[in-house]
């Protein structure tokens, strides 16, 4: 049985997702922590095979146990000579353990090392596979009496709220696998008690860029992906969402109080050997603007504390090994330093690429296509619409619109994505909504009349945009 894959480290720690690279090669499942000195490190193997993480997800009414699931999944896959590519696994008919305790079975990250739409072949992956049981419950907010903004929400992970978030994020640049890998040498250099005064470390990430680039969801998604991948050692996951920015609006006074109260709650949450514990700050500016409002003298010196108490309260919880600090930020100039230097990995999460744009919108259109909003287009294959990669492994991307082999659907596509430049991605997952509003037969199905909806409602939206 082969451990957690334990992802490897980066040499550098510093990761700007701007100019968007090559994804680095190395599989997210590696089973032993050598250190990598190059970007784009060939893949790593284990007993000569490539370690590939497969989620398994349990029904919600199986009341079966993980390892036992695990093992008739490990079972199911040695039987079967199939190849490996991301996506879904068929369950066996005739399994009915399976059948009857699975809800699915999805291989994940072999694009990371495998190029050109290939696939891995049954004899070349050591399958690692990863069960779970969503949790159902929403977030238990912390209530306040004043009718302030709660300070902060809870959830279980993996919780059924995040399901599928991972995978809807998509950023050109590995900078996800890049974050996975981070997260989870951090928690083992930490599990194997590397001396922190020989090799220093946090478990503290920011994500910081304009605004909704999907930083906070991209936390999220993370705690979700780690508390699966994890839970062989930290059986138990919980996110804490902290908004600093309602910590610091409301009285001073009470800013402390709310403070040491929820630290308080989050190192009785890590006392516990097989918890794992995710603290999300958003807006975590607003630290340095308190700070700033103090020293200007428009504050009450009281905020300085508070700033300096979460501090204090943040350099505690390092000596923890079972905690990870997710962080994120709009403005990475007004970040205050003293918490930059805190974190140990900061990512620039820059606005969406062509490439990018033209898959959010390609995943909006095959999910209104999937719904029965708008027929699907001659000539698709089912509802896939080919991937921007996929094209442009045909064709460089100057022919893209003066061939016939290029789909007139994703020549479209292209373009509407083309008009979507200085969109966020946040705006671009409204866009299909706002062009569906906009069309003069919302029951027509039309597929072509919808993407030139999209194309003008790009238009329109953009010239909208604040300068
Ligand atoms: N790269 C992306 N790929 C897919 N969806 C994206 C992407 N970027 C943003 N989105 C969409 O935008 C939504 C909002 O993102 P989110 O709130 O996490 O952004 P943010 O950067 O934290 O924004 P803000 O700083 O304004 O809070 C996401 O849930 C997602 O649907």
């Amino acid at each position: 049985m082969v451990e957690d894959p334990i992802p490897l480290p980066n040499a550098s720690m510093e990761v700007s997702y701007q100019n968007p690279i090559e994804a680095a090669t190395i599989p997210v499942q590696i089973a032993v922590a050598e250190p990598v000195a190059t970007p784009n490190p060939p893949p790593c193997l284990h007993e000569n095979k490539f370690l590939v993480s497969v989620e398994v997800c349990l029904k919600p009414s199986s009341t079966a146990r993980l390892e036992d699931v695990q093992r008739a999944v490990e079972r199911m896959l040695e039987n079967r000579s199939m190849s490996y590519a991301d996506g879904l696994v068929l369950i066996p008919a005739d399994d009915l353990f399976l059948v009857d305790n699975v809800q699915r079975i999805c291989i994940c990250d072999t694009e990371e090392w495998v190029k050109n739409n290939d696939v891995l072949l049954f004899w070349q992956v050591k399958p690692v596979v990863h069960t779970f049981q969503l949790i159902e419950e929403g977030p238990c907010e912390d209530l306040c009496a004043d009718g302030q903004p709660a300070s902060f929400n809870e959830w279980i992970l993996p919780a059924k709220e995040f399901d599928g978030l991972w995978e809807s994020l998509i950023y050109e640049s590995g900078l996800k696998q890049r974050l996975l890998r981070y997260a989870a040498s951090a928690l083992l250099f930490t599990q194997k008690g590397v001396n922190p005064n020989l090799v220093s470390w946090n478990r503290i990430i920011l994500l910081h860029g304009p605004p909704g680039t999907g930083k906070t969801s991209l936390c999220k998604a993370l705690a979700q992906k780690l508390s699966i991948r994890c839970n062989s050692r930290y059986p138990h996951c919980q996110l804490i969402e902290v908004n600093a920015h309602s910590l610091f609006s409301k009285w001073f006074s009470e800013s402390g109080k709310l403070v040491a109260k929820l630290f308080q709650k989050i190192q009785e949450m890590v006392e516990e050997d097989g918890n794992l514990v995710f603290v999300l700050i958003d807006e975590v500016e607003s630290l340095a603007a308190a700070r700033k409002a103090a020293l200007s003298g428009s504050e009450p010196s009281d905020s300085i504390r508070v700033v300096n108490a979460l501090l204090t309260q943040m350099d505690k919880l390092k000596s923890a090994p079972n905690v990870i600090i997710l962080t994120t930020s709009n403005i990475t100039t007004a970040i205050d330093v003293a918490f930059v230097d805190r974190a140990d990995i900061k990512a620039y999460v820059g606005p969406p690429t062509l490439h990018v744009r033209y898959e959010i919108l390609r995943s909006c259109v095959e999910e209104l296509i999937s719904k029965g909003i708008i027929s699907s287009f001659q000539g698709c294959d089912g509802l896939s619409i080919p991937s921007f990669s996929s094209l442009k492994e045909k064709l460089s991307e100057s022919e893209v619109h003066d061939t016939n082999t290029v789909p007139w659907f994703c020549k479209q596509l292209i373009e509407a994505a083309k008009g979507c430049e200085g969109l966020s991605g946040r705006s671009l997952r409204k866009l299909p909504f706002l062009a569906h509003a906009a069309l003069a037969d919302p029951y027509s199905h039309d597929p072509s009349n919808f993407l030139c909806t999209m194309i003008e409602t790009a238009k329109r939206e953009k010239s909208e945009q604040p300068e």
